[in-house]
């Protein structure tokens, strides 16, 4: 693992957005593993400006998101579909048929998954973006004795759901259910890009990148994988020997 630790917000955001376009840049059919959270905002705004700034074009990049609420529909303001075109999708020039979100309106929530697989496994990811959750979830891989490897239907933890009320009106709006990539399906990317910030989340660092690998903490099977870029803020880092 490559772990970088970042004095300033804007530094890991200007780091972590050069990696991303490079990926843009490089491949001539790119495809990026996207995710929400509070965590790529600095990140996603940083893409916009070099979008803007320097004529860096998306327009033959596809993207597939980590996870997605269960029974929200995209035009709802707290579904990833919404967060994902307010913040990158609707400012740079990816074409809307080539960005991808699991449906959390499917009837079939089944059927939806394994569709999202066959995708995946069509388009493999060159790099995938992942925030850490502070129980250790990649996605919404959550501590489990077992995990499941593909796309699936998951119950959120109380905790998960707890971290995120703070997007919705109350916790009776969020949704309980969730549809994320498996952990397989996240291993499979060909390089993981790990970012974390804030120091609520440096006991959950220091056991995800330091700790024994267990699926009590779901992100530890990154240790796993040959190319995973580790960026962090003082905070997040600050338990690293
Ligand atoms: N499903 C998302 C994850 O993909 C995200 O990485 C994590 C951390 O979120 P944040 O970046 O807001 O701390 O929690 C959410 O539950």
């Amino acid at each position: 693992m490559d772990i970088k630790i970042f004095d300033s917000a804007q530094e890991l955001d200007a780091f972590a957005a050069d990696l991303i376009v490079s990926t843009v840049q490089n491949k001539p059919a790119p495809v990026l593993g996207l995710a929400t959270g509070s965590t790529p905002l600095g990140i996603y705004a940083k893409i916009v400006e070099m979008h803007r700034r320097q004529n860096i074009s998306f327009q033959h990049v596809t993207s597939y998101n980590l996870d997605e609420y269960v029974g929200l529909t995209p035009d709802n303001d707290q579904s990833y579909a919404y967060y994902m075109k307010s913040h990158l999708f609707a400012h740079i020039d990816i074409p809307s048929n080539q960005t991808f979100l699991p449906n959390g309106m499917a009837e079939d929530l089944e059927a939806e998954c394994s569709r999202y697989d066959s995708m995946l496994q069509e388009q493999p990811v060159d790099l995938q973006l992942l925030g850490l959750g502070h129980n250790g979830h990649i996605g919404f891989n959550e501590p489990a004795e077992a995990l499941t490897g593909g796309t699936h239907a998951v119950k959120l933890e109380q905790e998960t759901r707890e971290a995120n009320a703070r997007f919705f009106a109350s916790m009776d709006e969020v949704p309980e259910l969730a549809i994320t990539m498996g952990v397989g399906s996240i291993l499979k990317a060909n390089h993981i890009l790990l970012v974390v910030r804030g120091a609520d989340k440096a006991d959950i660092v220091k056991q995800a990148l330091t700790g024994p690998i267990t699926t009590d903490v779901p992100a530890s099977l990154l240790q796993t994988h040959p190319r995973v870029t580790v960026l962090l803020d003082r905070e997040a880092g600050r338990k690293l020997a």
